[in-house]
């Protein structure tokens, strides 16, 4: 098990910890209860740019609630976060969407809106108050609805997709945000493979440059061995597990966490860490 971050530091009058600025995010003791459930459990790590992290678990274990303190939408009622060297808790809710985008498990599009309208939405952020969108935004928004394969469905009313084409949809606006760091909350779970593997290399692209971060829950353990740099095992909102996906993702540790047997090696396309489910129905 790899050990879990811990770091004291000084806080200056800002907010800042100026010894801390080469991490994306640093979590210290972080603890987050939805009324008496605990659902983050003291958790501490260290996140960095450039990196693609996958955050697995059971049904429950706290991922979601985890991502929702990393993007501000919650805020730990123990411990802290940084986010490149700031308390998040700190940044104006703008700027931060500037650094942060999500593109979470369940939402709502709102009726009536075109998919256009949905992605745009991204750019909020960089839209001033009571401005138009701006070319620059017009162009990101292309960009996202041309990386992701929407241009068909571009003028259609977004109440009238499938599940996938609005999750699909839901993906092209966190695109739109041009933020450092993705969060993508099961954003495949309703996809196709070609959709899946499409947005897993799109993240991958994310972080080439080594300054923007992705940070994916996902429950296909396959797609977290092929795509992520390094996977977190939580287990009853603690770390179970954290590091390399060549060192974390083990049948050892997927037995104790899913209690599920399997075996890990190279498939036929010889993606090192492919696992193998034991199906054997009892
Ligand atoms: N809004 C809420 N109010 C009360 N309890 C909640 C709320 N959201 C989550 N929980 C509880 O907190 C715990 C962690 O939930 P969370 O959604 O973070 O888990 P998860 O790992 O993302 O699960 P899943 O894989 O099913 O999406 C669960 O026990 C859940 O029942």
């Amino acid at each position: 098990m790899a050990a879990p971050y811990s770091a004291s530091s000084l806080e200056n009058d800002s907010g800042d910890y100026a010894m801390e600025t080469n991490s994306r995010f640093i979590l210290e003791n972080v603890s987050y209860a939805h009324g008496p459930n605990r659902a983050v459990d003291d958790i501490s790590l260290r996140l960095e740019a450039g990196k693609f992290y996958g955050f697995v678990g059971p049904n429950g274990c706290g991922k979601t609630t985890l991502l929702d303190l990393l993007c501000g939408y919650r805020t730990p009622d123990q411990g802290r976060i940084l986010l490149d060297g700031k308390k998040i808790g700190a940044y104006p809710r703008k700027e931060l969407a500037k650094k942060i985008a999500l593109a979470p498990q369940e939402f709502q599009l709102g009726l009536g809106f075109s998919v256009e309208e949905v992605v745009m939405m991204g750019r909020h952020p960089h839209i001033p108050r009571f401005a138009s969108p701006s070319k620059e935004d017009w162009q990101e928004v292309d960009w996202a609805i041309s990386c992701i394969g929407l241009q068909e469905l571009r003028h259609k009313n977004s109440s009238d997709l499938s599940g996938g084409q609005k999750q699909r949809v839901i993906v092209a606006r966190a695109l739109a945000q041009k933020a450092e760091t993705l969060l993508f909350d099961e954003a495949t779970a309703n996809l196709d493979i070609q959709y899946s593997l499409q947005i897993f290399n799109l993240a991958r692209r994310h972080i080439k440059d080594g300054n923007n971060t992705v940070i994916a829950v996902l429950h296909d353990m396959n797609l977290a061995a092929a795509y992520c740099d390094e996977v977190l095992f939580l287990q009853e909102g603690r770390v179970h597990s954290f590091g390399p996906t060549a060192r974390t993702m083990t049948a050892e540790n997927i037995r104790q966490v899913f209690q599920v047997e399997a075996r890990v090696g190279a498939d036929l396309y010889q993606q090192p860490h492919q696992i193998s489910l034991n199906y054997k129905r009892t």
